[in-house]
């Protein structure tokens, strides 16, 4: 009942109606207090992933607002993350990028 009363905002993890986002809106969050990325369509907020990323938070600032699937397949060094990495991405879904 309390779920009917207060509904939660959309979160993208029901494949029926994930949020559909833009790349304009993806945009506006382009900073590490505040960072957003789309991989593989799929839309994701990594805020507050950034302090516990393995490597410095200055290689993810670039990706934030942006289409960053170059950026998780190559690490900007060449090399593609693990797949324990990949199956993080899930906790951090809010949607996918709309179809244009
Ligand atoms: C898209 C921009 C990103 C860049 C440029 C980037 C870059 C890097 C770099 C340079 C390393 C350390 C070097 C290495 O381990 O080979 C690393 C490791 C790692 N990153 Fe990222 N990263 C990005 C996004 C992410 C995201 C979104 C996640 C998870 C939510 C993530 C999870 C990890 C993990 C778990 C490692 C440890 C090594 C591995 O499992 O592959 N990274 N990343």
């Amino acid at each position: 009942v309390l779920q009917v009363l207060t509904p939660e905002p959309p979160t993208g993890d029901d494949p029926d109606s994930p949020a559909v986002f833009d790349l304009g809106e993806v945009a506006e969050h382009d900073s590490l207090d505040d960072c957003w990325m789309v991989i593989e369509g799929k839309v994701y907020d990594f805020t507050d992933y950034v302090g516990q990323h393995p490597a410095p938070p200055s290689v993810l600032e670039p990706w934030c607002g942006k289409q960053a699937t170059e950026g998780m397949r190559t690490k900007g060094i060449g090399r593609d993350h693990s797949p324990a990495a990949w199956a993080m991405l899930d906790d951090y879904r809010i949607g996918k990028l709309a179809d244009d």
